[in-house]
């Protein structure tokens, strides 16, 4: 007899214990750890999904074990690699097993559940036999019951007259489509046997003797060539085609990719390469951080030394931020890898990702290239792991399990041993500090390729700009984009925010339009031409007079990208301007679509938010203009000086990045902050050094830890009341060197209708605290049924 250990998804009841189950002998034989099954669990018996993540033979007979219904898969989805990384991604981020085990695997493959009622007897409640017939199966999330009907429901259950099943569905599913093999040898003998008058067979014999391939899509036979579908199946029952189904990938490679040979390096980049290779040869789990300025040529790097992989049967896996995931970006690997890439981003359908997951999962995929949750890839022979632009926010998961893809990285290594590579212009300052003290070789490319300097950048003080033609263009910057469009140059222009105006205010009133469920003002968007609430997704008209006060004396404040186009098109009516934000690269394909006319040069200006920012590589580019560098520094966070740094120095190096100088100017309010001045120089090295000595006297990461607890109720005073009580608790827990700062309402203290309040947890080494932790997650597991919910971040990526 074989049991199970499964970890179940129980939403409302959810723990890190393992239920054992009964495996049924017809399925006892290809049962394994990492295959997800539907289990009977709790009192009704409701199915549920779970994970075996163990098999054991037993002698002694269990009665008491419920059985396992089924299996959702053929084979382990999950590798005992990714089982082990689980266990300790649930330890280290407070969070439940299941939740980490369905973070790795495609959204598409998490189980859809289906409760289905049939009524066995003509119910006597009138509404309800009418949402209910005699004997006809309803599934109850489909259909509108109040609250008095789904209690009444539940009594005709137990009472009998009602049956209720539970469906769990496995949603993912390959595509596959019917295929004929030829199996004709001598078309001579086949047509003797066809009659005069079948017109239709004779029609396709031609067709199968004048195509020489093995194989036919049915569908293009019957569609694209116009031959009868009788025909077709007259041919399968003589044996003369063959009928297979075959799967079809959903995302064809549509573009045949030209072979791009490797690049003659740079002897920074040699250095770089062979230190990297080495690692990779010996099977060392090593940490480098890779430190090349913007155009340094640090993805060749990566090309090479995952090449190295590759030749040693190894595997390699390479994480960029979404925003970088660019169609630039996707072909400089396939033109180096062609068909052994796998492509996991966001643009991608559900059964698109399914389907890349897969030839992953069975050996067909070598090298993946995919943002966060493609840290998780299936592979199984990693050589290399990469993580370009490692400092960007985006690799931190803001949402349960709270990881942080840089640490699961190095866990990986550690279990493949092979060496990880953080890659960065402007390395954050965790990073940098550790390759300071030896624990991630430091490897530089101090230069650009081109071997032209930075680009020189011009600090623009708006505060002494009362003349600019726009609030948002000043003299300088309007002058050098006429210069450049004289030359028939390009541009990139960053406005680091999205929608048309911030706000909107009442001059009679004062009166700030605001979301109802949010602290905070709602912002205008002129395509759909709504306020918006970037929080919730709240949404409404734009008024035309004060809600308050009804007066007509309305202004729109701030800027976004759609109002900096107009201001634009205004001040160089000539020039053809692109837009690229959030907005306008919904649509699928949109994105890919604004960079090719801008790489052919049928667009001159690319203004956007902060996604033009990172790994545009485009030669024509000899200006960038930042419009507002200030948006940012305010913000309450210890990381804003460093974000800012970070974003003007990544976009300052889009250009100049080929034989033509790039020249950058920033508009800024604040022209003395040493953020700016040192993008302006930059000057990583300083400004490293600068944060480091701030961060050192404030107490901050990296010289401290930091856990971020974060608490809300639908009340204020819950939310309160619970918050001090937690901190009651750590503070006499936890040890005297160890910071506790707050309870403090966050800076954005409602969001939904639920009041927010955070504390902080600044440490250097506490032994109590992760059981400290632990019991806190337990405790917000308990009482999460009466409303309130305790989120615990480690390593928070900002305290907002
Ligand atoms: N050894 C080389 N010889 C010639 N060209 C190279 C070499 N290495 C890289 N390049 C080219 O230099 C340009 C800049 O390289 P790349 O985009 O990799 O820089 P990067 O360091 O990733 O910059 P960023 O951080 O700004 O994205 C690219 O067009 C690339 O093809
Ligand atoms: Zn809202
Ligand atoms: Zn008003």
């Amino acid at each position: 007899m074989k049991v199970a250990e499964v970890i179940v998804d129980v939403p409302t009841l959810q723990t890190n214990t393992p239920y054992s189950y009964l495996l049924p002998a017809d399925l006892c034989d290809h049962a394994a750890p990492g295959m997800r099954v539907v289990v009977p669990f709790g009192k009704g018996d409701r199915l549920v999904e779970g994970f075996i993540i163990k098999v054991e033979v037993t002698s002694t007979a269990q009665p008491a074990l419920k059985m396992v219904s089924g299996y959702l898969d053929e084979e382990p989805v999950l590798t005992p690699e990714l089982l082990k990384l689980a266990n300790w991604m649930a330890k280290t981020t407070f969070s439940f097993q299941i939740s980490c085990l369905l973070t790795m695997l495609p959204n598409v493959m998490k189980a859809k559940y289906q409760t289905i009622a049939t009524a066995n007897q003509v119910l006597t409640d009138e509404k309800l036999r009418s949402k209910l017939p005699l004997q006809v199966p309803v599934e109850l999330t489909k259909v509108d019951f109040s609250p008095a009907e789904r209690r009444k429901i539940q009594k005709l259950r137990q009472q009998g007259a009602l049956t209720i099943k539970y469906h769990v569905h496995n949603q993912a599913r390959a595509k596959l489509i019917t295929v004929l093999e030829n199996q004709i040898t001598d078309f001579t003998t086949v047509a003797s046997q066809l009659r005069a008058n079948a017109t239709e067979q004779q029609k396709l014999l031609a067709y199968l003797k004048q195509h020489q391939q093995t194989r036919f899509v049915q569908q293009n036979l019957v569609q694209t060539a116009g031959l009868s579908r009788s025909a077709v199946q007259s041919f399968v029952k003589r044996g003369w085609l063959k009928k297979m189904m075959v799967e079809q990938r959903r995302a064809p490679e549509l573009q045949q990719y030209v072979r791009d040979a490797a690049k003659k390096l740079t002897s920074d980049q040699q250095r770089a390469v062979t230190a990297i290779q080495a690692a990779i040869t010996a099977e060392v789990s090593r940490p480098f951080l890779l430190e090349g300025v913007t155009g340094s040529g640090k993805t060749e790097v990566y090309l090479q030394t995952i090449q190295r992989a590759l030749e040693l049967g190894k595997q390699a896996l390479m994480l960029v931020p979404e925003i970088a995931l660019t169609p630039q970006m996707v072909r400089r690997v396939k033109q180096r890898f062609g068909t052994q890439v796998a492509i996991i981003h966001s643009g991608l359908a559900n059964g698109e990702k399914y389907d890349e997951w897969r030839r992953i999962r069975n050996g067909a995929a070598q090298v993946v290239v995919g943002a966060r949750s493609a840290v998780f890839a299936p592979l199984q022979r990693l050589g290399i792991i990469i993580l370009d632009e490692e400092h960007d926010a985006s690799y931190k998961q803001e949402d349960n399990p709270r990881y942080q893809t840089r640490s699961v990285a190095f866990w990986r290594a550690r279990y493949h041993h092979c060496p990880v590579v953080l890659g960065s212009a402007t390395p954050s300052l965790e990073s940098r500090a550790r390759a300071e003290k030896g624990r991630y070789q430091l490897l530089r490319l101090p230069t650009r390729i081109n071997q032209q300097k930075l680009p020189q950048t011009q600090v623009v003080d708006m505060t002494k700009q009362a003349a600019a033609p726009t609030e948002l263009f000043s003299e300088p910057l309007l002058t050098a984009i006429k210069e450049k469009l004289a030359s028939h140059e390009q541009i990139v222009l960053l406005l680091n925010r999205r929608g048309f105006s911030s706000f909107m205010l009442c001059r009679d009133c004062g009166y700030v339009l605001q979301c109802p469920n949010c602290d905070i003002s709602l912002t205008m968007h002129l395509d759909t031409k709504t306020m918006k609430c970037h929080y919730c997704g709240y949404e409404t008209q734009i008024p035309k007079t004060c809600p308050n006060c009804h007066s007509h004396q309305i202004r729109y404040f701030g800027t976004g990208t759609e109002k900096a186009v107009q201001q634009l098109a205004t001040l160089v009516p000539q020039a053809r301007i692109a837009r690229m934000d959030v907005d306008t690269t919904k649509k699928k394909g949109s994105l890919a679509e604004i960079l090719r006319k801008f790489g052919q040069q049928q667009t001159d200006i690319l203004l956007g938010t902060q996604m033009i920012a990172k790994g545009l590589d485009f030669p024509n580019v000899t200006l960038v203009g930042v419009l507002n560098a200030d948006t940012g520094l305010e913000l309450p966070d210890f990381r804003a000086s460093e974000r800012t740094f970070e974003l003007l120095t990544q976009v300052a190096g889009r250009a100049g990045r080929a034989e033509k100088p790039g020249q950058v100017i920033i508009q800024t309010y604040n022209p003395d902050h040493y953020a700016i001045r040192y993008a302006q120089q930059h000057d990583y090295e300083s400004f490293f050094r600068h944060e480091m000595r701030l961060r050192h006297l404030s107490g901050y990461p990296p010289y401290y830890f930091t856990v971020k607890l974060t608490v809300n109720a639908p009340q204020a005073r819950e939310a309160a009341q619970l918050a001090f009580q937690l901190q009651e608790e750590l503070q006499a827990q936890l040890a005297k060197t160890t910071i506790l700062l707050g309870p403090t309402p966050r800076p954005i203290a409602r969001i939904n209708k639920r009041y927010y309040y955070q504390l902080i947890i600044k440490y250097k080494q506490d032994p109590k605290l992760h059981a400290s932790l632990e019991h806190i997650q337990q405790h917000a597991q308990q009482i999460s049924r009466t409303g309130v919910q305790i989120a615990i971040d480690p390593d928070p990526i900002s305290f907002m």
